[in-house]
C-alpha cells in the first residue's frame, strides 16, 4: 500500500504555477527525499499532504485518507512538520512533548516517559524545563521533530528538517529517519541539500517549477550535476514547447 500519495495534483496561486501535475507515492519502509530549488513547489506539495492546502486539481492521501480530515486513529500514526513546528510557546520543552505524545493517543502513564526518552534522542537534555519560545531555532527545530515523531508515526512527512541544524543535528535527524523507515514507516522529506539527502533516501524525485522532472539515484554520482542538467533540460523543454504554441 502507497502510506503517502499525491495524484495529478496540481495548483496555482493566482498565476504562479506551484505545483503541476505531480504524482508520487510513498510506500511503508521508503524514505523519498523532494529537492528542487527554491520555489520549486516542495512546501506546497508537502502542504497538501498534511491537510493544509486543499490542491485545486488532483488527490492527497495519507494512509488512504483524506489529509484534511484524518480518523483519530490514523492522525495517532500520522507525523509531520511543515511551515511551523506545532509547538506551544508558552510550554517547556517536556510539556510540549508530553502534550505532542498525548495528542498522537499515548495513554497519560505512557506520555511521561516517551517525553523523556525523546529529550535524550534529540539532544535536548539542557533546555528540559525550558519555554519553547526562549529556544534557539535549531533547538525549536529539533524539538518539533520530535513532537512529530515521538509516537513512532508510520507515516512522516518532514519540510526541510535538517535547515537550521548544527552538524550534530544533522546526524540525529538523519539516523532517526532512517530507523523509522527501517522499522516500516514511509517518509517523504523535502530539502535542498542533495549530498544529506542521499545519505537517507531510496529515492530523490527532482522538483522544477511544480514538475516531476526527473529521479535521482541516492547512491549515483555526480548527483550535483545531474540535478542541474535536469533543471536545465526542464527549462529548455519549457521556452521550446512555449514557441511552438506561439
Ligand atoms: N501562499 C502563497 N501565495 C502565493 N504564492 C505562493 C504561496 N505559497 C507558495 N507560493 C508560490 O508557489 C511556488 C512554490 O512555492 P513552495 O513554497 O512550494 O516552494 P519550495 O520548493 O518549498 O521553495 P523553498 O525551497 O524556497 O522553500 C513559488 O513560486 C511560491 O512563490
Amino acid at each position: 500500500m502507497t502510506a503517502l500519495l499525491l495524484d495529478d495534483v496540481s495548483h496555482t496561486f493566482g498565476t504562479r504555477v506551484a505545483l503541476a501535475h505531480l504524482t508520487l507515492g510513498v510506500r511503508p519502509g521508503r524514505v523519498t527525499a523532494l529537492i528542487g530549488l527554491n520555489g520549486a513547489g516542495k512546501t506546497t506539495a508537502l502542504r497538501a499532504l498534511a491537510g493544509r492546502l486543499r490542491p485545486a486539481h488532483g488527490v492527497a492521501r495519507v494512509l488512504g485518507h483524506d489529509p484534511a480530515g484524518l480518523p483519530a486513529d490514523v492522525a495517532a500514526r500520522f507525523g509531520q512538520v511543515v511551515d511551523t513546528p506545532l509547538v506551544h510557546q508558552e510550554l517547556t520543552v517536556t510539556e510540549n512533548l508530553v502534550c505532542a505524545a498525548r495528542l498522537h493517543g499515548e495513554p497519560g502513564r505512557a506520555a511521561a516517559p516517551r517525553a523523556s526518552a525523546a529529550v535524550g534522542r534529540m539532544g535536548l537534555e539542557p533546555w528540559r524545563h525550558a519555554r519553547a519560545r526562549s529556544l534557539s531555532m535549531g533547538n525549536r527545530q529539533r524539538l518539533g521533530i520530535a513532537c512529530a515523531t515521538l509516537h513512532r508515526p508510520t507515516a512522516l512527512i518532514l519540510d526541510e528538517p535538517t535547515s537550521a541544524l548544527d552538524p550534530q543535528g544533522v546526524v540525529i535527524v538523519r539516523e532517526l529517519v532512517r530507523e523509522l523507515a527501517d522499522d516500516g514507516a514511509a517518509v517523504l522529506v523535502s530539502s535542498h541539500h542533495l549530498d544529506e539527502v542521499a545519505r537517507i533516501a531510496d529515492e530523490i524525485v527532482v522538483l522544477h517549477a511544480g514538475r516531476d522532472v526527473g529521479r535521482l539515484e541516492p547512491g549515483g554520482t555526480d548527483l550535483e550535476q545531474r540535478f542541474f542538467a535536469m533543471v536545465l533540460d526542464a527549462d529548455t523543454r519549457a521556452v521550446t514547447d512555449a514557441g511552438s504554441r506561439s
